[in-house]
């Protein structure tokens, strides 16, 4: 069933079929009072007024339900965060001078009509940029109409944002049940396509970057529901980087990516250069993304020409000399970690990931159930994190630890055990919304043992081995992530005439050979306590510009905080003599998080 008279709309009685009724919205001002000018279709909701084009959709009862339960997400979603700072909106500064008025309608060809609608304000104020006092255009983000934040920019494109303000989209209201959405790289470009007649258009907020924690919160309460998403970034290196993270984020399959005309880069110029009606027309002709699994050298163009131009690339590196030397990491692969039990395969990956969530941004997703429960795990994180043992020590100030889980916070996601079983697939399905929902870059599956092994009929575990770990390869080329999986060797037997037991190797892993066949990369953690040293094998990489496989990385582990050094094996000279032992090591107890925001990372 549908409320048409919640609208205003009299469907006498009717709630089915076709009619024609008075429209609500012009009957009022009509000489002819009483046209029935309105016609709606009671099945589908449909009403289209004849006379002033008013168009309404009426929902039916489930759909009113979903937006109900929708606003009500929204309306919780809009009192969180509340460690950020909300600035008050002064209606006095929406009062805007002539000049700004004409820069606003001629220079940038803007409708005068959104100076009021999106309520933006002009205000002096002092910029980073040369740090005098300039004449500003204010852009406020509202959401649910509560300002959030404000972005000032000056004649001279310098700008800011409110110090410890939220980043959020902009007019980020818009597009709160709307099936479709037009994400922008500025207001401006926004405010293009609003003038063109679009109102469900947002901005992101700080330009083309592809740190895009700001739309975390919204995943699920703007974005999940839409059919359409167009993604018009810059035509520029940075646009496009900007425009791949959305995709990858919101999803290839509804994802539209619009195209501006010969010598425009943006949404502004071409509504400056073509009009609104040409604008529009980008939108509909904007590209889909090929279908996945077909690709040509055309797909491929513009990399293949950078590869062709600058060669290949190093991957991304961790900081610890030793090791980046002989590994480094792409995203869209996959790393099988081994070694014996209890040599620290768990917590020398835990390290990894923190390096490369540091350094490079990639959010990470465990699925880590020995590491339970799961505080026990954060605070071993943040021992790493901050250099300090876990608790009251001296220098775990409350700031710290505050910062320390604010930081775990934004960027540590763990995949817990619950009432379903924990199959590869049920592990693959949360990681996969945690990419669209936080961006995550990382999973960590640690160890394989905990997954529930579910055999098909007639599947053997060679063959459950073998498909798990294609699945884990085409989830990581599909969402761009680094797939870590950690995995026991069988038992090992120690030599009969020396009793020693040799070094674990990717062969020895339980279960199959693929493990190394199959993955990119191949490390063994190896612990010799009696030297004091732990060795990381790099036993595989795949591609050489990443990195040379047979080599290793030698590290003392320091027990107070988790933390490995790098450091060399030599003879060691001490009071008992002469023995190897680890020199030159790297002692590093700094606080890795001293120079970076909560939700960003560290960039040395
Ligand atoms: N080199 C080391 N020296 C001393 N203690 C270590 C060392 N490496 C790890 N540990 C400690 O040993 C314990 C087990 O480490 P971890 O869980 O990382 O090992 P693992 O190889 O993943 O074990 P398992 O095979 O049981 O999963 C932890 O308490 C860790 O702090």
């Amino acid at each position: 069933m549908r409320n048409f008279h919640q609208y205003g709309i009299d469907t006498k009685g009717r709630n089915s079929g076709k009619i024609k009724t008075i429209c609500p919205k012009c009957n009022d001002t009509r000489g002819h009072k009483g046209d029935k000018s309105l016609a709606v279709n009671l099945s589908e909701g449909v009403c289209y007024c004849h006379h002033c084009g008013y168009k309404l959709y009426v929902p039916d009862d489930a759909e009113e339900r979903q937006r109900k339960q929708r606003q009500e997400q929204l309306r919780k979603v809009s009192q969180l965060p509340s460690h950020f700072r909300r600035p008050t909106f002064d209606p006095a500064k929406a009062k805007l001078s002539e000049k700004l008025e004409k820069y606003w309608t001629q220079e940038r060809c803007l409708a005068q009509n959104l100076l009021a609608e999106l309520r933006i304000t002009e205000e002096c104020t002092k910029l980073p940029g040369n740090n005098e006092i300039e004449n500003c255009l204010c852009f406020n983000y509202f959401e649910n109409g509560i300002l959030i934040n404000t972005k000032y920019r000056s004649a001279l494109k310098h700008f800011k944002m409110v110090t410890g303000a939220e980043l959020i989209p902009y007019n980020i209201d818009a597009i709160a049940d709307t099936p479709e959405c037009i994400i922008t790289e500025g207001e401006f470009d926004a405010c293009a396509f609003m003038s063109a007649g679009r109102k469900d258009v947002i901005s992101v907020p700080a330009g083309a970057q592809s740190n895009l924690t700001w739309m975390d919160r919204f995943v699920e309460t703007h974005f999940e529901q839409k059919k359409v998403i167009y993604i018009a970034a810059d035509e520029d290196g940075a646009g496009q980087a900007l425009r791949h993270e959305l995709v990858r984020r919101l999803g290839a399959e509804r994802c539209r990516l619009v195209h501006f005309g010969p010598g425009c880069k943006d949404a502004n110029e071409h509504l400056i250069r073509y009009g609104a009606e040409s604008l529009l027309i980008t939108l509909a002709q904007a590209e889909e993304i090929p279908l996945e699994g077909v690709f040509t050298a055309e797909d491929y163009r513009e990399d293949l020409r950078a590869l062709f131009e600058n060669g290949l690339c190093r991957g991304a590196d961790t900081g610890w000399d030793n090791f980046d030397a002989n590994c480094t990491f792409e995203t869209g692969r996959s790393v099988v970690a081994t070694g014996s039990p209890g040599h620290g395969k768990s917590e020398f990956i835990d390290e990894l990931v923190l390096r490369l969530c540091l350094r490079h941004g990639w959010k990470i997703a465990y699925f880590s159930p020995e590491n339970s429960p799961v505080n026990y795990h954060h605070a071993k994180l943040i021992e790493k994190l901050t250099g300090l043992q876990f608790g009251p020590v001296p220098g775990m100030t409350e700031e710290l630890y505050n910062h320390s889980v604010n930081w775990l916070t934004a960027n540590v996601t763990h995949i817990l055990p619950g009432t379903d079983a924990c199959t590869i697939d049920h592990i693959l399905e949360k990681a996969r919304q945690l990419v669209y929902r936080r961006g995550v870059r990382i999973l960590v599956i640690d160890p394989l043992n905990r997954l529930d092994q579910q055999l098909e009929p007639g599947q053997t575990e060679l063959m459950y081995i073998t498909s798990l770990l294609g699945k884990l390869n085409r989830f990581a080329v599909q969402h761009k992530c680094l797939v870590i999986l950690v995995a026991h060797p069988r038992k090992m037997n120690r030599n009969t005439a020396t009793g020693e037991l040799r070094r674990v190797e990717m062969n020895d892993i339980n279960g199959s050979a693929n493990f190394g066949n199959m993955s990119d990369y191949c490390l063994c953690v190896s612990r010799d306590d009696a030297k004091q040293l732990v060795t990381v094998y790099i036993d595989k990489v795949r591609f050489k510009h990443l990195g040379s496989a047979n080599t290793d990385a030698k590290f003392v582990y320091n027990r107070l905080n988790g933390r490995y050094w790098p450091c060399e094996e030599d003879i060691v000279h001490g009071p008992d003599g002469d023995k190897p032992g680890p020199v030159n090591t790297k002692f590093d107890n700094e606080n890795w998080l001293k120079n970076i925001a909560e939700q960003g990372c560290l960039f040395n």
